[in-house]
């Protein structure tokens, strides 16, 4: 069964799927597997709904409408490394509305999981993911997906976790004129397979938010260096503050861990 054809409503609960032929193993407990995200209580409707404007190109160039304001974002498929030290400029790939062909450069993360994925057992993080393949710095693995709720609801759902509760809620921060935007996605009962992506103070992944078809970012994570076969991949969940004395311990092991899992304040306790 291919990952990226697999239709959410049919379920996958406890079934064993394949990514591109190659072996991935994948067991989602009382959730359903979705590829991009779903609208989810308290989210806007209407960022859903509304399709944005395509370009007319038929091979675009530097004057595409859709990379004309912010610049090209990706190079022979890559994402510009810049973008991955600060995703402070908008990312908006060709869409379903545009004229150009589904191999042009400026679509990437939309053609879905390019790579060898699998989930495996760490020692005390739970489930995690690791690649099977070597991957280059810029290369897209994979949306962290999920249903897109509110900030009431996000707090309601952080609320009833019991300590023990892993948690997914991942806070997207986004800055841009009005100030800081905030997306809350939350892949526990409806998720991709980012939801097995542990934090890292030593990521080998970066997030970048990307548009495709509507103004609803997809939580899209990168390889911010060249990536072995085997490595456990990681993100950074949220900021790293190494003067945090509190939360949940973090077992990154990496050699400038703050000793604690991030948290999002405004969620009250939230780790990731
Ligand atoms: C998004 S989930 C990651 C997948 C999870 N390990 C699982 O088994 O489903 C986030 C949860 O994983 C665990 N986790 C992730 N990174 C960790 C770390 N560096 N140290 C300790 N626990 C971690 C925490 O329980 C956290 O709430």
């Amino acid at each position: 069964m291919d990952i990226n054809k697999f239709d959410w409503t049919e379920g996958l609960e406890n079934k064993e799927i394949y990514s591109n032929d190659k072996v991935l193993i994948f067991k989602l407990k009382n959730s359903k597997y979705i590829t991009q995200n779903i609208p989810g209580p308290g989210c806007e409707m209407e960022d859903f709904e509304e399709k944005l404007l395509g370009c007319q190109c038929l091979a675009c160039d530097r004057d595409c409408k859709c990379t004309v304001q912010y610049g090209n974002s990706y190079n022979d498929k890559k994402i510009d490394v810049s973008l991955l030290e600060s995703s402070v400029t908008p990312v908006f790939e060709c869409n379903s509305n545009c004229s150009c062909a589904s191999k042009c450069q400026n679509r990437v993360v939309q053609h879905g999981i390019g790579a060898q994925l699998q989930i495996f057992n760490t020692d005390k993080k739970g489930l995690g993911l690791q690649t099977l393949e070597k991957m280059q710095t810029g290369t897209f693995v994979c949306e962290y997906a999920g249903e897109i709720i509110s900030l009431q609801e996000a707090q309601s759902r952080c609320n009833k976790q019991k300590d023990t509760d892993m948690n997914y809620i991942l806070t997207v921060k986004e800055h841009c004129k009005n100030g800081i935007l905030k997306t809350y996605v939350d892949p526990n009962k409806f998720g991709n397979i980012g939801r097995y992506i542990n934090h890292s103070c030593s990521p080998n992944l970066s997030m970048v938010p990307i548009r495709v078809d509507t103004m609803v970012p997809k939580v899209c994570l990168f390889a911010n260096r060249d990536i072995e076969p085997l490595e456990e991949l990681s993100f950074v969940y949220g900021t790293l503050r190494p003067d945090q004395k509190t939360g949940s311990k973090c077992y990154c092991y990496s050699n400038i861990c703050t000793g604690f899992m991030p948290f999002d304040e405004e969620l009250k306790g939230s780790q990731v």
